[in-house]
């Protein structure tokens, strides 16, 4: 198991965003979490990641309490994320961003290397990250200057860059055309074949969702409403009324 969440509770003025949340990443998996708007997702993102402290509960990351560490610190450990919204550096090069993700989650590259070959070293692996991508060809353009699709290809990269062991994406195919969505699928299920990086989703496409994933949890108001195999999802009578509800 790699990630552990134990009845997490945070509430914004009165709103319950999560209320007694508890579910296992298992090490390997391709894990969503899906929900009607509103549910918790992003919020739960934001806890795991270290954005925000639960009011209750914890969350253990290969077998270690997260309590007090930093998202920096996190990510440290092997836990990357990327956002909704893209945070890219726009005026900065492709290349100097997904450098600048491997450089905050350092500890992969010995400190004591001489500058020069740490600089060297740092920059290879993000070449290697970009070549993988298929990102090569832009890697001297500003980020802010590339196509969305592009951007959010980036934004993979740069969190590859980091060498998570868990990584948490936040949305990574809103407002890609289906090619866009394709291509990414392949990387992000080529990545976690090629690093064994764990992947964790948040995402409102669900039938990227039901085809790519293999563990599925369902928020509503703040609270599980299932968790099991992607097959279940469409079949549960409280997920079918969650997304009505909606509609
Ligand atoms: N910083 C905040 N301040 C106040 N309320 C918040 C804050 N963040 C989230 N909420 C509230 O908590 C609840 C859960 O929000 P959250 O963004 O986690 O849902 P979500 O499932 O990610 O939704 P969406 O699919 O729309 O992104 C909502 O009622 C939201 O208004």
């Amino acid at each position: 198991m790699i990630l552990e969440a134990k009845d997490l509770h945070l509430s914004f003025r009165g709103v319950k965003a999560l209320n007694g949340v508890s579910f296992r990443v298992e090490e390997g998996a391709f894990y969503a979490v899906i929900g009607p708007n509103g549910a918790g997702k992003t919020t739960l993102l934001n806890v795991l990641s270290g954005v925000y402290e639960p009011e209750r509960g914890e969350v253990a990351f290969l077998g270690q309490s997260l309590k007090g560490k930093s998202p920096q610190e996190r990510a440290r450990m092997g836990l990357g994320r990327t956002f909704q919204g893209l945070e890219l550096f726009r005026g900065m090069s492709v290349l100097d961003n997904v450098k600048l993700g491997a450089e905050l989650a350092l500890s992969v590259y010995p400190m004591g290397l001489p500058r020069a070959e740490r600089e060297w070293a740092l920059r290879a692996w993000a070449e290697e990250v970009l070549d993988y991508l298929h990102l090569s060809p832009y890697r001297h353009a500003p980020a802010g200057m590339l196509p969305y699709g592009l951007q959010k290809r980036v934004e993979v990269a740069r969190a590859l860059a980091g060498r998570p062991k868990l990584l948490l994406l936040d949305e990574p195919m809103a407002g890609l055309a289906l090619e866009e969505k394709q291509d990414l699928a392949r990387f992000l299920l080529d990545a976690r074949l090629e690093w064994g990086v764990t992947l964790l989703w948040v995402e409102h496409d669900l039938r990227a969702v039901l085809e790519l994933s293999d563990r599925v949890l369902v928020l509503s108001y703040g609270e599980v409403l299932y968790e099991g195999p992607p097959e279940g999802v469409r079949e549960d009578p409280k997920v079918a009324e969650a997304y009505l509800g909606q509609a």
